[in-house]
C-alpha cells in the first residue's frame, strides 16, 4: 500500500466499518436524539424571497447577486439569513440540514459576507471547513463572487503550494523600514496583521497554520462554518476540531485587542462568541459526534418534515435498471473499479469523451479532470465516492450508479449531483436481482425517493452487445500492459 499522505487521507473513502460503525450508531432508535433536534425550523415554511426585498442585504450585494443571475434566495437560504442577520442573530449556533443541490453555501456565504461588510480593521473574521480541496476551491470561488463586492478578502489554506508561499496571503508581518529623517529602523507594524477576512480551508492545512504560521489566528473569528459537516467529524486529522475549537476565544477579548478595538465586533463593539454553522445533506443525529460541536444554543433548521432521515430535491426523477438473469459485470464504488471502467469505456471505442476522477490519482489529474467536465470538455465523469459529496457542476442532467451504495447516505449524496438549484435531474441504479431488497430497504429512509423500474429495449442492448465483448476483451490487454508497467 503507498503511503498515506494528507492528500489522500482528505480524499479517501472510508473504511467500511468505520462507515458501518456510524450507519448503525445514527440509525438506532434505541440511541437518544438531541432534544433540540427534534424541532426543527422547517426550511420549507420560508417562501423564497427576492433579493431586492430582503431586508437589510447591502445594495452592492444585490448587483453581485444579479450579476450572477440570482434574483431570489431559496428557502434555506432566507431561513438561515434570518438566524444570522435577522433579530438576535448570531445569539445561536445552527445546523443546517437540506437536500443536495438547495443552495446551502449560498445560504451561509451571503449572510457572513453581509455582517462583515460593515469591518473597519481586516481581521480573519470567517472560518469555513471542507473536507476536500476541490469542495474548498469550490466555496471560495462562492464568497469570491460576492465578498468582493463589499471589499472583503478571501482566502484559501488547502496545501497547494508550500506553506510559506500560502501563509504569505494570509498573514501580514510586520515590517522594519528606513526612517525619512534618520538611519535608524523603526516598527511600521507591531504586530502581524491578517491579509484575509474569510478563510476557506481543508482541515489538514488548517491546523498547519494553526501551528506553525506566525501571526495566524482564530482570536477574531465570529463565523464559523462546518460544511459536508458529517464527513468532517469522520476526519480526526491532527485533532483538527477540538485544536480550531480551542483557539476561538469565547469568554471574551484579550486585554490587547480590547485595546486596539479589534475585536471580534468592531470598534470597541465585541461579540464574546462565535457563531458556528453546521451544514450537510444528511446531518448526523449522532449525539456523541454533534457533542464534538460543542454548539451553544443549537437550532436546527431542517428541511425533513417526516420522520424520514434524508431527503432528495424534489425534481429528481429516480430509475432502477434490473440486469436480468445475464452474466453481467458489476462495478463497485472502488477507486480501481472506477478506473476499470473507464478504460473499458476507452476499449468499447464509445465516442462520448469520459474522464476518470478519484482518489488513486495526484491532486493534478483530478483537479482537470474535474475542470473538462466543467467546460463540457469531457461528457462522462467517472468517479469513486471521492465526488459524491458537493461537487457542484453546472448542467450533469444523469447520475448512474453502477453499483448500488450500501448506504441511504451516500446514495443521497451521489444522486444529488443532479437536480440541483430547482431544476431537472435523473438517476438511474443498476441493480442485481439480489440487490433489490437492499436497494427498497434503503429508498424507505429517505424523501421524495420514488423509483421507477428502466428498461433498456431489447433491440438496444442486442445492438451493443458485439462492441462491449470487443471492450472486455480489449481491455484485458490493457490492464496486462498497465500491471507490467507499475
Ligand atoms: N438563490 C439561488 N438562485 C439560483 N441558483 C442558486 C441560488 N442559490 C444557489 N444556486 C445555485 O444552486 C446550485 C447548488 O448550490 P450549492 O452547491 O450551494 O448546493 P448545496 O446545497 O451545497 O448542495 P450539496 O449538498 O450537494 O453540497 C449552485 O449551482 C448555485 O449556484
Amino acid at each position: 500500500m503507498g503511503k498515506r499522505t494528507r492528500e489522500s487521507f482528505e480524499n479517501e473513502t472510508l473504511p467500511p466499518t468505520t462507515k458501518q460503525q456510524e450507519e448503525v450508531a445514527s440509525l438506532d432508535p434505541s440511541l437518544p436524539t438531541l432534544p433540540w433536534m427534534r424541532k426543527p425550523l422547517i426550511v420549507d415554511s420560508f417562501p423564497a424571497v427576492q433579493v431586492h426585498q430582503l431586508g437589510c442585504l447591502d445594495p452592492r450585494l444585490i448587483s453581485a447577486l444579479q450579476d450572477i443571475g440570482i434574483e431570489s434566495l431559496f428557502p434555506v437560504q432566507v431561513a438561515v439569513w434570518q438566524q444570522v442577520v435577522g433579530l438576535g442573530g448570531g445569539e445561536r449556533d445552527i445546523c443546517v440540514c437540506s437536500p443536495t443541490g438547495s443552495g446551502k453555501t449560498l445560504a451561509y456565504a451571503l449572510p457572513i459576507v453581509q455582517m462583515l461588510s460593515t469591518r473597519v480593521v481586516r481581521r480573519l473574521r470567517a472560518l469555513v471547513v471542507l473536507p476536500t480541496r476541490d469542495l474548498a476551491v469550490q466555496v471560495k470561488a462562492v464568497f469570491d463572487t460576492i465578498a468582493s463586492a463589499v471589499g472583503l478578502s478571501v482566502g484559501l489554506a488547502i496545501g497547494q503550494t508550500q506553506i510559506a508561499n500560502e501563509a504569505a496571503e494570509l498573514v501580514e508581518l510586520p515590517r522594519k523600514c528606513v526612517h525619512h529623517f534618520s538611519t535608524s529602523e523603526v516598527e511600521m507594524l507591531d504586530f502581524p496583521s491578517s491579509r484575509i477576512d474569510i478563510l476557506v480551508a481543508t482541515p489538514g492545512r488548517l491546523m498547519d497554520h494553526i501551528t506553525s504560521t506566525e501571526g495566524f489566528t482564530l482570536e477574531h473569528l465570529r463565523y464559523m462554518v462546518i460544511d459536508e459537516s458529517d464527513r468532517l467529524l469522520r476526519q480526526a486529522y491532527q485533532d483538527w476540531l477540538p485544536h480550531s475549537l480551542e483557539r476561538i476565544f469565547t469568554k471574551g477579548q484579550s486585554k490587547q485587542s480590547l485595546l486596539k478595538g479589534l475585536g471580534r465586533g468592531f470598534g470597541m463593539a465585541n461579540h464574546y462568541r462565535a457563531m458556528k454553522m453546521v451544514v450537510s445533506a444528511t446531518l448526523t443525529r449522532d449525539p456523541a459526534k454533534i457533542s464534538q460541536l460543542k454548539l451553544c444554543f443549537p437550532l436546527l433548521i431542517s428541511a425533513n418534515v417526516e420522520e424520514k432521515r434524508y431527503q432528495l430535491p424534489k425534481q429528481l426523477q429516480s430509475y432502477k435498471m434490473m440486469l436480468e438473469d445475464q452474466k453481467t459485470i458489476v462495478f463497485t464504488a472502488s477507486v480501481t473499479s472506477t478506473h476499470r471502467l473507464f478504460l473499458l469505456l476507452q476499449c468499447c471505442g464509445t465516442r462520448l469523451k469520459a474522464v476518470e476522477y478519484s482518489s488513486l490519482q495526484h491532486q493534478h489529474d483530478r483537479s482537470k479532470a474535474l475542470a473538462a467536465f466543467r467546460e463540457g470538455d469531457a461528457k462522462v465523469l467517472i468517479a469513486s465516492d471521492a465526488i459524491t459529496r458537493g461537487m457542484d457542476v453546472e448542467g450533469v442532467m444523469n447520475v448512474i450508479n453502477y453499483d448500488v451504495p450500501v448506504y441511504a447516505k451516500t446514495y443521497v449524496h451521489r444522486v444529488g449531483r443532479t437536480a440541483r438549484a430547482g431544476k431537472p435531474g435523473s438517476s438511474y441504479t443498476l441493480l442485481r436481482r439480489e440487490e433489490v431488497r437492499h436497494f427498497k430497504e434503503m429508498l424507505q429512509k429517505v424523501e421524495n425517493s420514488k423509483c421507477k423500474r428502466f428498461k433498456l429495449p431489447q433491440q438496444t442492448l442486442d445492438e451493443l452487445y458485439p462492441c462491449y465483448i470487443e471492450g472486455l476483451n480489449k481491455l484485458k490487454e490493457v490492464t496486462v500492459t498497465e500491471t507490467i508497467k507499475v
